[in-house]
């Protein structure tokens, strides 16, 4: 896919000692598991056709499980001789899904980094790291201690 995947996707390329062609496919998912609808929109189809070809998709992580879910229909019914799935990262929520190749499990959470993106940010950074909970979930104002503030300020 399109953004997240590119750096995993050019990476295991260059690692495998055979002939490969790649492309590019742009998919916006609204992960159920996010609070979203649970839909997929496909914002830029592969200029490739794979009837008769080994597929392999790579994704760098699998959150819900609702993209690799997705791509694995649509891409299956354009007939290609295989099919097979590679996430980088696999969240909990995807766990019981059936994929072929998982790099780590990672727990819930945000990682960004190797391609990984929060808010356009961070895709450039040459290893992965989890993003502080802070920065994407700010503490409910009902469970800030203001102590050490209340303290600096009396
Ligand atoms: O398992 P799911 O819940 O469907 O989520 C996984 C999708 O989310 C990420 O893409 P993202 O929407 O962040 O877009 P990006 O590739 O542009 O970074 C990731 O690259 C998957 O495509
Ligand atoms: N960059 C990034 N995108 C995601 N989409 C769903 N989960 C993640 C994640 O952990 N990191």
């Amino acid at each position: 896919m399109l953004n997240g995947a590119a750096t995993v996707t050019v990476d295991l390329a260059r690692a495998l000692h055979r002939h490969v062609e790649i492309t590019w496919m742009g998919i916006t998912s609204y992960g159920a598991g996010q609070g979203g609808s649970g839909a997929v929109r496909l914002r830029k189809d592969i200029d490739v056709d794979v009837s008769g070809r080994d597929v392999l998709i790579v994704d760098g992580v699998i959150d819900t499980g609702l993209t690799a879910a997705w791509l694995m229909t649509n891409l299956r019914g354009r007939g290609p001789a295989s099919i097979e799935f590679c996430g980088l990262f696999r969240k909990p929520g995807a766990r019981g899904i059936d994929i072929r190749y998982v790099g780590f499990d990672v727990p819930d959470g945000v990682v960004v980094g190797y391609g990984l993106d929060y808010q356009g940010r961070y895709r450039n950074l040459r290893c992965c790291a989890r993003l502080a909970p802070h920065v994407y979930a700010p503490p409910s104002a009902d469970l800030v201690d203001h102590s050490a503030h209340d303290a600096l300020t009396e």
